[in-house]
């Protein structure tokens, strides 16, 4: 059967009109990766939109084109969100007087408004994904003093889970004109509203008995506002409004690296002074209170920073989730066609069954922060990170393009996973010396360059004869390197895999000679699917993690 679909790479913004030949309707990720891996893909990801439904009609798609399916959205990962946070206002004091049946004019005893909710943001959460965020947050308001000098409740405090790793920054937004726009309100005493003053002549019963309840703010009733903005706003309208303002980035408040790591980002409003704590001997019946102290408003951009010690840098089908599955306690996903990983998977490796007899000496000489996680697990552990395949062309957004070479900003140590097995005729090897052409693409600027370009890339890359270990290597580093520059700098491992297969073992010598001359690091052959060698692996990147302890 023949259907159109449309998939969605998660976070990537990538959005492309897939024809598959789906045998069922259910359109697994399978189905939809063997697509794109297919002949018909490669033609079809450089159609247009109308294109696509030509070629579909004529080969009779029972799909109507509107009807699209999304293959993808469930597993949608979030890495940055910006939020607005709004700290509930301080609750007005009370303007009240003691009456009892023959005192009618008792002494002042309007108690304090209770304090707004505060917003805090807490390390404690146990994924690597900010998914789970809101784009608003609303603390609840403090209540309004009361008689008796009875004080208003406070607002219960909001705390945001996030992952550790997680840095807070703060937007401002900016105006046409280039300014900077303003939201806060500042505190001020308010004069008795007469309204709800019981001696007067105009007092209100009924509003007087809502304001017991709600602020007054400005002399209406907030809970009136509230009711008013819910029903009058139109959502749509205002998430249009929301997307066309600028914001930006002015300063960083602050990285909550290590899990319970809190802050308190925006601070409720304190509630205001009753009548009753302004009685002095000169004015022994107030007739004022304090209203309350607006909640602080913060903008602010939720970024995930480091997502694993490890990250697995490689071309698609290289084995990267292979490895991981051996190597961590973690179960990806595997199959043999590529960007089968769409969305970064962290696994935990443990390095306990290194030189057993030798851990507790090890323990004793760490440092205490690592000593912390040590204990913890009961063994030395670190995350490593599967992240989707990179190709050349990835900083022009070809494959999954730009937003998944940032996650490997988010690594500390990059394991480059390489197929060692791969049989194209050497690109540029001849038995020279390697060198990197830095930045072969920077220079492309113009749409259809771009457009061209991409289409090169993408004949190269399905391409067999074109592929070699050492080429895919030095197309990783130039990718990382026109990402951005010194990335490649970082602490790095070479994993030559797939070595049971043919020609493994004549390409690892000239893989080791040609790339020896540009990096220094191991290199280490295993066959992921093998499990060999995975032990040296091991001690590789434990000496690299615990270099100071180890
Ligand atoms: N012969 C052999 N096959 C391997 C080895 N490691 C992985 N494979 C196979 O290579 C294919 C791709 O493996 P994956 O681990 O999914 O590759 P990947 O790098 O995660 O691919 P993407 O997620 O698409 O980027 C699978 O069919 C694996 O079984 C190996 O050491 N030897
Ligand atoms: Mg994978």
């Amino acid at each position: 059967m023949i259907r159109l679909i449309k998939v969605n790479y998660g976070s990537t913004g990538i959005n492309k009109n897939i024809l598959g030949f789906l045998k069922n309707r259910h359109y697994s990720t399978k189905n939809v990766a063997t697509s794109i891996v297919s002949d018909e893909f490669k033609k079809m990801d450089l159609m247009s939109v109308e294109e696509l439904r030509d070629v579909a009609e004529s080969m009779g798609s029972t799909t109507p084109f509107k009807n699209i399916d999304y293959a993808y959205n469930q597993s949608m990962f979030t890495d940055r969100v910006r939020m607005k946070l709004q700290a509930g206002n301080g609750g007005n004091g009370s303007v009240h007087f003691f009456r009892a049946k023959y005192i009618p004019l008792g002494p002042p005893d309007g108690g304090p408004g209770g304090d707004g909710a505060d917003i805090i943001i807490r390390a404690d959460y146990n994924d690597n994904n900010l998914s789970h965020l809101s784009r608003n947050y609303k603390g609840e308001h403090g209540g309004n003093g009361l008689g008796q000098k009875k004080s208003g409740k406070n607002g219960e405090d909001i705390v945001i889970s996030v992952p550790p790793g997680t840095v807070i920054r703060e937007l401002q937004l900016i105006q046409e004109d280039g300014e900077v726009e303003e939201e806060e309100e500042e505190g001020i005493i308010m004069k008795k509203d007469s309204r709800f003053d019981p001696s007067s002549k105009d007092f209100d019963v009924d509003l007087y008995a809502k304001a017991l309840n709600s602020p007054v703010i400005g002399g209406v009733v907030q809970d009136e506002m509230n009711v008013h903005y819910n029903k009058g706003g139109n959502l749509s309208q205002e998430i249009k409004a929301e997307k066309q303002k600028k914001w930006k980035i002015v300063k960083t408040i602050v990285d909550l690296d290590n899990f319970g790591d809190e802050i308190l980002i925006a601070k409720g409003g304190k509630g205001g002074r009753g009548n009753a704590s302004y009685a002095t001997g000169s004015n022994r019946s107030p007739e004022y209170a304090q209203k309350g102290i607006p909640g602080e408003i913060r903008n602010v951009e939720v970024e995930l920073k480091i997502l694993a010690d490890f990250g697995l840098v490689g071309y698609p089908n290289a084995g990267k989730s292979t490895l991981l599955s051996v190597i961590s306690n973690a179960i990806p996903k595997i199959r043999d066609y590529a960007f089968t990983t769409l969305n970064p998977y962290v696994g935990v490796i443990e390095f306990e069954d290194l030189n057993k007899k030798s851990k507790k000496s090890k323990l004793e000489n760490l440092s205490k922060r690592k000593r912390k996680v040590a204990t913890e697990f009961d063994s030395l552990t670190a995350t490593i990170a599967d992240l989707p395949g990179i190709i050349e062309g990835a900083h022009l957004d070809v494959g999954l393009g730009l937003d998944f070479l940032k996650h490997i900003e988010r690594t500390k140590v990059l394991v480059y996973v390489i197929d060692m097995s791969n049989n194209g005729v050497p690109a540029f090897w001849d038995g020279k010396p390697l060198e990197i052409v830095s930045n072969r693409y920077s220079y492309v600027s113009d749409e259809d360059e771009i457009k061209q370009v991409k289409m090169e890339i993408k004949d190269k890359i399905y391409d067999e004869s074109y592929r070699s270990p050492w080429r895919d290597f030095v197309s990783l580093l130039e990718e990382l390197e026109s990402y951005q520059e010194g990335l490649t700098s970082k602490p790095s491992i070479i994993i030559a895999n797939k070595m049971d297969k043919d020609y493994a073992h004549e390409h690892l010598k000239i893989f080791k000679k040609a790339v020896g001359k540009l990096v220094q690091c191991p290199i280490i052959p295993i066959s992921a699917q093998n499990s060999t060698n995975i032990k040296e692996i091991k001690l590789q990147l434990s000496k690299i993690i615990y270099k100071d302890s180890l």
